[in-house]
């Protein structure tokens, strides 16, 4: 049974407040158990990681070079079926299109104190990329990586994704070479992204680790944050439909189901200003799981994160909305646009009947790889950005340093650092008082 909330009740905002920090999958065990791995592969580098993918994939990966005989990229990816290249090649042509038009510009100007002024982006140099491949596999993510990573000029590409029991998708494999991936590895969990930030005998330490995955990898992202950079918090998926009086039941089910069938710690909300819809889709839901591969997974998910609540009207569920600082977010409603500018808070958001959520998953082009756990309130989703590093740069003229001085050299000796001001003033005639 999901849980209904009435957002017209006085005890509304402190019981979906109370929902809303419902623990899903990353209470402080998952936080000791990674805490505890990450130390491990931080001491013991590639003996810990072998062990631990024994332990938790079943699969034999030799210590010294984190491979497996049964896992060979290329022989894997000639096995993809040729219907499924095609896709994988269309969806990879749109997402670089889309990656390719976010590629912002170096600027310089110079100011009215003759000081020139600007900044000057530049690439990473190498970046780890986490697949997960736990309970499905994720070719798309692969692309959603490794494409924009590519296009903003990283010169070494490291993609980890566990491969249970020796099984890595052909498809992932495809798309990693696609992309144009230069290491892989085929080890998961908090383990791989210890490799990744320590580094072992055979894998150098990335500077900055990005993609989604489960609980235990957002979580050991979050710990290994500072000794390397990461994009967000990409951990179990979510989804928000806001709908109205014309929105067809069976696909919001659907759309609802589309991220609950990815992780029991999924989360999928419907806020509703018409009665009679959720009433309808609560059935739907019930329906469809019945014929789900998926379902006893996106059955958990949804009894127990998922909720339905009915809103008095559309601003209100536009504030509940931000409130939830939903992954993804569908308007199914007449006029999306007109409810679009008061969204603040969401990684996606999904226009009108015709654009579920899975669209975006695949082929719109956008980036899938997207804040989770209300971090949409901080942080975006996975772009070309993320890639790229914006330096300062400035120069000034000697009328220009002649403008700047004084006020610099008065903070300088506020602050009492005497080799600041000194630095200012040798350059000018004037001591420092
Ligand atoms: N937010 C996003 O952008 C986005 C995109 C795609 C997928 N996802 C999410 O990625 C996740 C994929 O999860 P998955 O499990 O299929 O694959 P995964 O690769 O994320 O996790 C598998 C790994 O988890 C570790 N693990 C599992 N149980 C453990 C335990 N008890 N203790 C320690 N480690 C353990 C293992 O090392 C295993 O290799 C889903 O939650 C999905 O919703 C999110
Ligand atoms: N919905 C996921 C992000 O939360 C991405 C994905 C990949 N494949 C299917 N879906
Ligand atoms: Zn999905």
């Amino acid at each position: 049974m999901v849980r209904h909330f009435d957002a017209s009740r006085a005890a509304f905002e402190s019981e979906f407040a109370a929902f809303l920090k419902e623990e899903r999958g990353t209470g402080h065990d998952v936080a000791d158990i990674v805490s505890g791995i990450l130390r491990d592969v931080q001491a013991r580098g590639g003996e810990a990681v072998a062990e631990y993918t024994v332990k938790f994939d079943k699969l034999q990966i030799d210590p010294a070079t984190l491979q497996s005989d049964n896992v060979n990229l290329h022989l894997l990816a000639a096995q993809c079926p040729q219907d499924l290249r095609d896709a994988i090649d269309y969806a990879h042509d749109r997402i670089a299109a889309y990656h390719t038009a976010q590629r912002p510009n170096d600027h310089s100007f110079t100011d009215d104190a003759g000081v020139q002024l600007g900044w000057r982006w530049t690439a990473l140099e190498s970046v780890g990329v986490y697949v997960p491949g736990g309970r499905a596999s994720y070719p798309s993510s692969v692309l959603m990586n490794v494409v924009p990573a590519k296009i903003a000029g990283v010169e070494r590409i490291v993609m980890v994704a566990p491969a249970p029991e020796g099984q890595l998708a052909p498809a992932v494999a495809y798309a990693a070479v696609k992309a144009g991936v230069d290491e892989f590895y085929p080890i998961g969990g908090a383990q791989a992204v210890g490799a990744l930030a320590f580094g072992t005998s055979s894998l150098a330490p990335v500077d900055k680790i990005v993609g989604p995955g489960n609980a235990f990898v957002a979580e050991a992202k979050r710990q290994v944050f500072g000794r390397v950079g990461i994009d967000t918090i990409a951990g179990p998926s979510e989804i928000l439909v806001i709908a109205d009086e014309t929105a067809n039941p069976d696909w919001i089910a659907a759309d609802l189901l589309s991220q609950a069938e990815h992780d029991p710690s999924s989360q999928s909300i419907l806020i509703t200003v018409d009665k009679s819809v959720g009433k309808a889709v609560d059935k739907s839901v019930e329906s469809q799981l019945k014929s789900l591969s998926t379902g006893e997974r996106a059955a958990e998910s949804w009894s127990a994160h998922g909720a339905i609540v009915d809103a008095p009207d559309l601003a209100t569920a536009a504030n509940i909305a931000n409130q939830i600082a939903p992954e993804h977010l569908e308007l199914a409603i007449a006029d999306p646009d007109a409810l679009l500018p008061s969204i603040r808070h969401a990684g996606a958001v999904f226009l009108g009947h015709h654009t579920p959520e899975a669209l975006g998953d695949y082929v719109t082009g956008s980036n899938h790889v997207l804040p989770t756990s209300r971090a949409a309130r901080f942080s975006s989703g996975l772009g070309l950005y993320d890639f790229l590093k914006r330096m300062s740069v400035q120069r000034a003229s000697p009328e220009g340093f002649a403008a700047l001085a004084p006020a610099a050299l008065r903070l300088a000796e506020a602050e009492r650092l005497p080799a600041h001001a000194r630095s200012v003033s040798i350059r000018s005639n004037r001591e420092p008082d």
